[in-house]
């Protein structure tokens, strides 16, 4: 491995972890692991889940395939791997009194990744997690002793209100301290009728609570070297540990999956506008860099960096879904609905045209189906979840930002040329259609857990829904042209006249093509 300042940053270094066991969190534990290999401990705040305990749930983690590479290298990773009970909602994180000691006295670095990224959630709880849990947790990073920064992951669309977003931490929507005491004694019903006055011009309490943290980490950072790392569309790992992994449905991943299972047919999304995807692993390398550099550097005041693609190599929704497509004709998903075929439009008539068509009336013919044959419809759910999931979604899709990235640059250049390859954000070097390839690939692989082995019987499935839909589109014609066309003197004319003028047009060519040999 090249010389890197930053691994060396990070050797015998104590480094506690929040959402370790999230999507973007799993990505910096691995990566940590694997370019850091002599940093002492990471520590992370899990709490238990679903019937395992912390314990199991970290285990669970780690035989994971994302930590292949590092199994390899090092077998023996999980030594360095000090997991801590922690309920980020409970008062003082749930953490118990040892604990608070071991970490107050050990830890290095705070990566903060943990939040609820849920568009839907409700005000109160989203203000619990995303603020107020980071409010306590520099309240716990104060008394540590030997801390040399806090890293705090916020998302570039905090301040999507806004058109241009600057590399600052804007004015907060409403003082954090104030809203927090105000909701502490409404009831949940109050608060829900007042969200949307609330949360005004944003689309959710997701950003908004993400805005309110920032100003948090702004007031509450006493005298710690602080950063602020705001990623857009977080998506896919471009290259590390390998191209293409992904574990869950959020963001675009989710429609990739709906896409590509020919349920998705219609979105409303504006083929021009920027999609500003970013590839977990250039987030975390960023992260990383950021970590060493404010740890190293003191700056005096906070440093925001925007990780965003749109300012540095813009590609757009109509490009994606051109890729999207022609990733899943090729290596289609297994038990596919109908064939992959979504387009997007801004429409708002048009989509809801093909909603009714390509959504509502073939669910409805589906469930009818299932009905007749004794099962349980199912399809209209899941019509109703996705339309839920996608109107969520849209606010993003239909628009564009501009994110400046100037910090982002600035701490390119001060990378040394190893570090650069080791810890790279560089999204210039970014192949766009080969990236959104082998994200769909990963949705299949990892996501959705299909052996890529079984590709040529998905592409028989697909090739007997063709077939299905041409009968299907005979039968229609046949019945239509029984109904309309044999019943009525007009439109048995108009239909005489249309096949005509067909056949006039079929002779017309067949001459013309004649006398031009
Ligand atoms: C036309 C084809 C080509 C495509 C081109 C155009 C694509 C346009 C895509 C536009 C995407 C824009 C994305 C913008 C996001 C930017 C926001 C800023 C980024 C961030 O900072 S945070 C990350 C973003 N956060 C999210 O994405 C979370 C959004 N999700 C939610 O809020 C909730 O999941 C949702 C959608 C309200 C659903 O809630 P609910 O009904 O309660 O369901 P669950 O969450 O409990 O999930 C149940 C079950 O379903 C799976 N799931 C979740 N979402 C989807 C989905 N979209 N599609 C399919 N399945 C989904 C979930 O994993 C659960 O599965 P289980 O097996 O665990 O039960
Ligand atoms: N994904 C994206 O597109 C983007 C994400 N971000 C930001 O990146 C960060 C990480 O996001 P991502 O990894 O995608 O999110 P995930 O939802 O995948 O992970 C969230 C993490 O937070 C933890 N967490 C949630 N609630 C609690 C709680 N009450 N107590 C303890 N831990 C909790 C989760 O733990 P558990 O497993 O126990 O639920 C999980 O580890 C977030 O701050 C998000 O705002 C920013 C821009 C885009």
């Amino acid at each position: 491995m090249a010389s890197s300042h930053i691994a060396e940053y990070y050797a015998g270094k104590s480094v506690l972890i929040t959402g370790a066991t999230g999507f973007m969190g799993k990505v910096l534990v691995e990566k940590m692991l694997r370019s850091c290999p002599r940093v002492s401990a990471l520590y992370l705040l899990v709490r238990p889940k679903a019937g395992q305990s912390m314990q199991e749930r970290v285990a669970a983690m780690m035989e994971c395939k994302l930590f292949d590479r590092v199994r390899e290298d090092n077998p023996d990773f999980h030594s360095k791997i000090v997991p801590v009970s922690s309920e980020l909602t409970q008062p003082g994180l749930g953490i118990g009194a040892a604990d608070v000691e071991r970490l107050t006295a050990c830890i290095n670095i705070v990566f903060h990744c943990a939040a609820t990224i849920r568009f839907d959630e409700p005000l109160k709880h989203a203000l619990q997690l995303n603020v107020i849990a980071t409010q306590q947790l520099l309240s716990l990073a104060q008394q540590m002793h030997h801390l040399e920064a806090f890293i705090h992951i916020s998302t570039a669309y905090a301040n999507c209100n806004r058109r241009h977003i600057d590399e600052i931490i804007y004015p907060p929507p409403v003082e954090p301290k104030k809203l927090i005491d105000s909701l502490e004694w409404m009831d949940d019903s109050i608060v829900r009728d007042i969200t949307p006055r609330l949360i005004g011009d944003r689309p959710n309490t997701y950003t908004y609570t993400k805005a309110l943290a920032e100003c948090v980490v702004q007031q509450e950072r006493g005298k710690i070297n602080v950063a602020i790392i705001r990623p857009s569309i977080v998506g896919a790992s471009w290259q590390e540990p390998f191209p293409g992994w992904i574990d869950n449905f959020n963001g675009p991943s989710g429609i990739f999956i709906a896409a590509g299972k020919g349920i998705l047919r219609t979105m409303r999304a504006n083929n021009d506008a920027v999609a500003d995807l970013i590839p977990v692993d250039v987030v975390i390398n960023l992260t990383l860099a950021a970590g060493w550099y404010t740890a190293v550097q003191k700056p005096k005041s906070a440093l925001v960096y925007n990780c965003t693609t749109g300012g540095i190599n813009p590609f757009h929704w109509g490009e994606i879904e051109h890729h999207v497509m022609s990733t899943f004709k090729r290596n289609p998903l297994e038990q596919a609905f109908r064939r992959p075929n979504a387009n997007i439009t801004s429409n708002y008539l048009i989509n809801q045209y093909w909603i009714l068509v390509s959504h509502k009336f073939p669910a409805l013919l589906y469930d009818l189906f299932l009905r007749l044959s004794g099962q349980k419809p199912q399809m209209m759910r899941i019509f109703n979840r996705l339309h839920k999931a996608i109107g969520l979604l849209e606010y993003f899709s239909s628009q564009d930002w501009e994110w400046n990235s100037e910090n982002l640059n600035m701490l390119m250049s001060q990378l040394s040329p190893g570090d650069r390859k080791t810890f790279n954000f560089d999204v210039r070097q970014l192949n766009w259609p080969e990236y959104i390839e082998n994200y769909c690939i990963g949705t299949k692989k990892y996501v959705l857990n299909e052996d890529m082995s079984e590709i040529p019987a998905a592409r028989q499935h697909l090739r007997k829904l063709r077939n299905i839909r041409y009968t299907f589109n005979t039968v229609l014609l046949v019945f239509i042209w029984r109904v309309f066309i044999a019943r009525s003197q007009m439109a048995r004319n108009i239909w005489y006249f249309v096949v005509s003028l067909c056949f006039k047009f079929l002779s017309y060519f067949r001459a013309s093509s004649t006398l031009s040999k």
